[in-house]
C-alpha cells in the first residue's frame, strides 16, 4: 500500500468485534477509530443488524468482515454512492472445518453422548457400567459412501465438496450461477446436479452454502422436504432465512429430517426435536477474524486514499495505479455521456487529464480520472458543486 498523506484525518466506525490485526492497518497519522462517532468516513462491521442505522453525510464504505451483506442496506448505500465491500472467501477454511466437523459429530451422536457421559457425574465406580451399557442409544453411521449435497459451490461449498470426497462420501453439488475461477477448483468428481429436486431426492446429507436474497429465502420447505429421502441431515451454517422453521419442526417430528444443524438458534429451533445448534460459530477463529479484518480494512483504506474498488458488492471493481496526483472519481448512473459530461466539466477549469477508468455494473457506473496539473484547494468544493449537478452523478470526490 502507498503511504499517502490524506488532507484530512479519517475516521472508522466499527459496529462489532473487528480483529485488531485489520484495525491497525489505519495507521494513527490518516485514521481516527471512533466507535461513538456519527458521522464516520468508513463503517467495518460483521453481522450487527444495519438496516435501520442512520448514516452520516461523510460516510462512503462499509466494510464487512465476512462474506453475507444481507445485514446491511445496500440497495440504499448504492443509492447513495456507498460502497459496500465484504471479504470473499476469507472466512471459507473456518466455515468448511465446521460443517465436516458436525457433519462426522451428528453422524456419530457426539453432541447426545457427551450430554449423557456428562450426567453420569456422581456415580463413582459405577460409571464404566453405565456407559457399557448406555452407549447403544448413541450409535451412530459412518459417513463413507453416504451421498451429500452441496447448495451453492462458491469460497465455502467448493471446500466442503472437495473436502467431503477426500472423507469417501459421494457429492452432488448445485449452483447455477457457479464462477469460472470456483469451477477450475472443483474436483471433476462432483457431480453437478442440473437441478436443486435432483439434489434434494438423492443426498443422505445436505448443506448449504448461498447468500440469503429474494431468492433463496425459505428454500427448505415442506415442499422441498417431501422431495428429500427420509432421514436426511440438513446442515445450515449460512442464514436462518433459507430454512422456513415451521416447516422443518414438522419433518424433525414425522423423522423425514432426522437431524438438523444450524448456526442460527432461534427460539423455535430450540424447541425443536432433533436439532443441533451453534452460536454462530462457523467464521468464529482467529485465523478468519484476522483474515476478514485484513482484507477488509486493506479495501477500505484502499478506496479512501486511491478510490480503487475491490470487491465491492454494489459497484464494479476499478483500479488505476495511484500517481500522488490530483484523482477525481465519481458515482454515478449507467447512462449514455456521462464521461463525456463530466471531462468537459473539468475542463472548463483547464485541468487535463492524465488517464481515466470507467466502469459499470447494471444500473450504476463508476469512473476515476487523473488530472495532471495540482489543483488549488480553493476550487475544489466549486468543481465538486459543478460536476454533482450534472443529472446522474450520485456522489463525488476529489482525492
Ligand atoms: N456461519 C457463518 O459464520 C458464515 C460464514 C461465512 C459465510 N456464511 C454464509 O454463507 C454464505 C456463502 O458464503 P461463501 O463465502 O461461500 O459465498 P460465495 O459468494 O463464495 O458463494 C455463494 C455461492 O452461492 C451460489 N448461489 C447463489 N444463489 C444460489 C442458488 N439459488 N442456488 C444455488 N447456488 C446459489 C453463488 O453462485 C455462489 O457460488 C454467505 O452468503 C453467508 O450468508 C456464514
Ligand atoms: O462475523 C462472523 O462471525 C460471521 C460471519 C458470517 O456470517 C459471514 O457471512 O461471513
Amino acid at each position: 500500500m502507498s503511504s499517502v498523506i490524506l488532507d484530512n484525518k479519517k475516521t472508522i466506525k466499527t459496529l462489532n468485534n473487528i480483529a485488531e490485526s485489520g484495525l491497525k492497518i489505519f495507521n494513527k497519522d490518516n485514521y481516527t477509530i471512533d466507535n461513538e462517532s456519527e458521522n464516520p468516513d468508513a463503517i467495518a462491521v460483521r453481522s450487527f443488524n444495519m438496516h435501520d442505522l442512520e448514516f452520516g453525510d461523510n460516510l462512503k464504505a462499509i466494510a464487512r468482515a465476512g462474506a453475507g451483506v444481507n445485514n446491511i442496506p445496500v440497495d440504499k448505500c448504492t443509492e447513495r454512492g456507498i460502497v459496500v465491500f465484504n471479504t470473499p472467501g476469507a472466512n471459507a477454511n473456518a466455515v468448511k472445518e465446521l460443517v465436516l466437523t458436525s457433519l462426522i459429530a451428528s453422524s456419530r451422536n457426539l453432541f447426545e453422548g457427551t450430554t449423557w457421559a456428562r450426567t453420569l457425574k456422581g456415580k463413582g465406580d459405577q460409571i464404566s457400567k453405565h456407559v457399557e451399557t448406555g452407549k447403544k442409544q448413541f450409535v451412530g453411521k459412518e459417513i463413507k459412501g453416504k451421498t451429500l449435497g452441496v447448495i451453492g459451490l462458491g469460497a465455502i461449498g467448493a471446500l466442503v465438496a472437495n473436502d467431503a470426497l477426500n472423507l469417501d462420501m459421494d457429492v452432488i453439488g448445485f449452483d447455477p450461477f457457479i464462477s469460472v475461477d470456483t469451477a477450475w477448483n472443483l474436483s471433476r468428481t462432483v457431480h453437478r446436479a442440473m437441478t436443486i429436486e435432483e439434489l434434494f431426492a438423492n443426498s443422505d446429507y445436505i448443506t448449504v452454502h448461498v447468500p440469503l436474497t429474494d431468492d433463496t429465502k425459505g428454500m427448505f420447505n415442506e415442499k422441498t422436504f417431501s422431495i428429500m429421502k427420509n432421514d436426511v441431515t440438513i446442515l445450515n451454517f449460512s442464514r436462518d432465512g433459507l430454512v422456513n422453521e415451521s416447516d422443518m419442526a414438522a419433518a424433525l417430528e414425522s423423522g423425514k429430517v432426522g437431524k438438523f444443524i444450524t448456526d442460527f438458534p432461534s427460539e423455535e429451533v430450540l424447541n425443536m426435536k432433533n436439532v443441533v445448534p451453534f452460536p454462530h460459530l462457523g467464521a468464529s477463529t482467529k485465523e478468519s477474524e484476522e483474515n476478514c479484518a485484513v482484507m477488509a480494512s486493506h479495501q477500505v483504506k484502499d478506496f479512501l486514499e486511491t478510490g480503487n474498488i475491490k470487491n465491492a458488492v454494489n459497484f464494479p471493481n476499478a483500479s488505476l495505479p495511484y500517481t500522488g496526483n490530483r484523482r477525481f472519481t465519481a458515482f454515478h448512473k449507467n447512462v449514455p455521456n456521462m464521461v463525456g459530461q463530466i471531462t468537459s466539466a473539468l475542463s472548463n477549469y483547464d485541468l487535463n487529464i492524465a488517464d481515466m477508468v470507467n466502469r459499470s455494473r447494471g444500473d450504476y457506473a463508476y469512473t476515476m480520472i487523473d488530472i495532471d496539473n495540482k489543483v488549488n484547494g480553493d476550487i475544489i468544493p466549486s468543481i465538486e458543486a459543478n460536476i454533482t449537478e450534472i443529472e446522474g452523478i450520485i456522489a463525488v470526490r476529489l482525492i
